[in-house]
């Protein structure tokens, strides 16, 4: 790498074509992140958070900036950026009618790795998020955690030196959350960087060395949970988002959505 930056974004814009519009989903986000960093990657439904990783893990193209990962521009060499990080989708598609041990030896493949090695890791992880049990059943019949858990461990299989992760607790019990919060911190001190995005407030403020906020296609907010608390002069991270992108009046609207499905008037 030519500088300390695990991952430069510079000048990053994304639209999608929506219609007869064109919806400017990325409105040119800057961002420079070193080793170590645990980033926290937050902002509403809807607000580009897993369009920025897709890019960033070199899955969508077409794009205006630059963006660059271990020292590679995604651009032009996204199959090393590939190689070395681990991407762990909000919703991904899986081999549902193979069993977890199959699957893992297949990405395990993918990677190169040694299928020995591999068999030995995922026994490992498996047991670890109490699925050892399941290694041999076919997926398509586990829970949405289950499958989750797998998601997980087969993006941290390669030893990847850069983990994203988007939204990485959906359906997972709360074993499993104290287990994964658990394996970031660990992961974070061996010095792997870790880019996670979510709109769960409470996870982030534990767990994230620095967090991003993102709204409306900019970054409206930059640094450590402290710093953004004391600088807004709030308790906590939801206090923060709530001043900064001014979504105030959320009872009021919870109360509207009761009366709605009751037909009451407000
Ligand atoms: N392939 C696509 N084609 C058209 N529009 C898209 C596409 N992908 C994303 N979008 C739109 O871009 C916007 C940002 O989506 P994105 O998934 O990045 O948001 P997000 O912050 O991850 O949201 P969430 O928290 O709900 O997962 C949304 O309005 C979405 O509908």
């Amino acid at each position: 790498m030519a500088d300390d930056c695990v991952i430069r974004v510079t000048g990053l814009k994304k639209s999608f074509p929506k219609g007869k519009e064109v919806l400017h989903v990325l409105k040119g986000i800057n961002m420079e992140i070193r080793p170590g960093e645990v980033i926290g990657y937050l902002g509403s439904n809807g607000a580009g958070k897993s369009t920025t990783v897709k890019i960033m893990c070199g899955l969508l193209e077409d794009f205006e900036g630059k963006v660059d990962v271990l020292g590679y521009d995604v651009r032009e060499n996204d199959i090393e950026v590939k190689k070395r990080i681990g991407y762990i989708p909000e919703n991904a598609v899986m081999y549902e009618h193979l069993t977890p041990m199959e699957y893992l030896e297949f990405i395990g493949a993918m990677y190169g790795l040694d299928q020995k090695e591999v068999n030995r890791k995922a026994d490992e992880l498996l047991s670890l998020f109490e699925m050892r049990e399941n290694r041999d059943e076919r997926m398509v019949n586990f829970s949405k955690g289950m499958k989750q858990k797998v998601h997980i461990i087969s993006g941290l299989l390669h030893n990847p030196e850069v983990i994203f992760m988007d939204e990485p607790l959906n359906g997972l019990d709360a074993n499993a959350v104290i287990i994964v919060k658990e394996v970031i911190a660990r992961l974070a001190k061996e010095g792997k960087t870790i880019f996670y995005c979510s709109h769960l407030m409470d996870v982030v403020e534990k767990i994230a060395s620095r967090v991003i906020l993102i709204n409306e296609g900019t970054i409206i907010a930059n640094g450590s949970v402290r710093e953004l608390m004391e600088e807004a002069e709030t308790s906590s991270l939801e206090g923060l988002f709530t001043k900064l992108i001014g979504a105030t009046g959320q009872s009021e609207k919870a109360e509207q959505i009761v009366n709605a499905f009751e037909n009451r008037e407000s």
